[in-house]
């Protein structure tokens, strides 16, 4: 199943430097886990913001809740989820 995930980044301004770039780097190592994956399809920066849109190709809608909560930023974000599905007009076929 396809998800249209946008996580918009809010760190707390008071977080020490150090605690932000582990937090990120971590979050980096499993983000591209998760890509190499497949499960983490696109990740894409939203110009301008502190945010994100990305694709997640995982079983069911609780696989995705348990994959977003186990991401290191998960706590210091904002996270908007919407199902995805097939267009009959898209040209792609299944390999999305
Ligand atoms: O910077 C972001 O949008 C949050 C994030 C997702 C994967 C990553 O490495 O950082």
């Amino acid at each position: 199943m396809l998800f249209h995930v946008e996580m918009t980044v809010r760190l707390p301004h008071d977080m020490p430097p150090a605690q932000a770039e582990q937090l990120k780097a971590r979050e980096k190592e499993i983000a591209q886990g998760l890509q190499r994956d497949g499960v983490w399809r696109h990740l894409w920066r939203i110009a301008g913001r502190y945010a994100n849109v990305s694709i997640f190709d995982v079983a069911d809608v609780a696989s995705l809740h348990d994959t977003l909560l186990t991401l290191p930023l998960f706590p210091y974000m904002d996270i908007q989820v919407r199902p995805l599905c097939r267009h009959g007009s898209s040209i792609h076929g299944d390999d999305r």
